[in-house]
């Protein structure tokens, strides 16, 4: 019999993923990582609702203590990043360097076993002629997770097992109350698990870094107005700018010397390229020359066409987009796709090297 270790986050997802393995004949041993320090946060609610699982499963139960890796990896991550006027996307980095790799090792060397599952909606496949695994998009597009995986290794894609990937949503909660499983009813999460704990970034990142009162200005350098801390800003944000003027303005930048949040109109705020860094190419090995895709910079965003143009050193590209993009974001993921393929992705970078920011302070442009 195959043994697979299934992540457990207590939700209807990673549930139906552990059952529907069990019901297929695997020997499933349900894990959950412990993220978050503090009481009644995040996950004692999910680890109650996991073994209760585990339990109806007669199948055994792990908790491993990730906390200080949460810590380390995203906390951190977050802070340095809302701090210095990025907005980071931590779940792609919580997958990779908290979940799937520390899973799968906890997996081989603790319990000697050699797959892992999650319920994320995403499909992976082998390409025999290329020798790669593949990411796919999942079926249920309105569910797919593809974005937050595009980080994976071929290695950890080679052991990991998406049972959802192949049905709707709908049909999770159909299998999830056909084997009676108390999750079945089990509301969507809504937002990122931190939020979720914390009621909102900004309340979370406020407890690690201080309001620090500065500007808001033009693109001119007009002084507009006040805020009280960049971390409380992302590029492309219109609302809760608190400043009154005849047509919408956006913050289309945020510049960490001057301790300013730059804001322009809609135009300002769109951009026709970008650079990206620290990329992971998937599906396919790293191109020489540039490739069409589509691309998404956001995780709700849909894919637009694009060029992605590799450059020297091969762990950067610079993304050329068909039609200029609004909301394009330092340190949210780009991750391209042909189709249902994720061919890679990378971390969006700081506006440096993007034409016509000139509005930023030498410093800023000299990062
Ligand atoms: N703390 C955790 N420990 C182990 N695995 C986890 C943990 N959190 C999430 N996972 C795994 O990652 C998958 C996707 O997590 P995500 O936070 O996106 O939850 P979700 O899509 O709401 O799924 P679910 O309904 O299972 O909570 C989960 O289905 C689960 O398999």
């Amino acid at each position: 019999m195959t043994r697979i270790v299934v992540g457990l986050s207590g939700g209807v997802d990673s549930s139906t993923a552990a059952a529907t393995l069990h019901h297929q004949g695997y020997e499933v041993v349900g894990l959950t990582l412990w993220l978050m320090k503090g009481k009644g946060q995040c996950c004692s609610e999910g680890m109650v609702d996991a073994a209760a699982l585990c339990e109806q499963l007669g199948i055994p139960y792990h908790v491993v203590d990730s906390r200080e890796l949460f810590e380390k990896n995203i906390i951190n991550y977050l802070v340095s990043g809302y701090s210095s006027g990025v907005t980071p996307l931590p779940c792609s980095q919580c997958n990779k360097a908290v979940k799937f790799g520390p899973m799968l090792k906890y997996a081989q060397e603790e319990l000697g076993i050699d797959r892992i599952a999650t319920g994320h909606y995403a499909r992976i496949e082998y390409n025999g002629e290329t020798g790669r695994y593949q990411l796919l998009r999942a079926v249920d597009h309105n569910k797919d997770q593809s974005y937050f995986l595009y980080d994976l290794t071929q290695d950890l894609l080679a052991h990991c097992l998406f049972p959802l990937g192949n049905i709707p949503k709908t049909e999770t909660r159909k299998i999830a109350a056909e084997f009676g499983l108390s999750t079945a009813d089990k509301p969507e999460s809504q937002d990122l698990c931190l939020i979720e704990a914390h009621g909102s970034m900004q309340n979370f990142l406020e407890q690690y870094i201080e309001r620090q009162k500065g500007q808001i200005v033009d693109t001119q350098g007009n002084v507009l107005g006040e805020h009280e801390g960049i971390h409380r800003y992302t590029i492309g944000q219109r609302r809760g700018i608190g400043l009154a003027a005849p047509e919408p303005l956006y913050v289309v930048a945020l510049d960490p010397i001057k301790n300013q949040v730059i804001v322009g109109d809609r135009t300002v705020a769109t951009q026709e390229e970008c650079t990206v860094k620290q990329i992971n190419w998937v599906s396919m090995e790293p191109p020489s020359s540039p490739i069409r895709a589509e691309v998404q910079i956001r995780y709700r965003t849909p894919p637009v066409p694009v060029t992605v143009i590799p450059l020297e050193g091969g762990d950067r590209v610079k993304l050329v987009f068909d039609e200029r993009q609004f909301g394009v974001t330092p340190g949210q993921a780009a991750v391209w796709y042909n189709g249902e393929i994720l061919l890679g992705g990378g971390i969006i970078e700081p506006a440096k090297a993007n034409a016509g920011k000139d509005f930023l302070s030498g410093d800023t442009l000299a990062k």
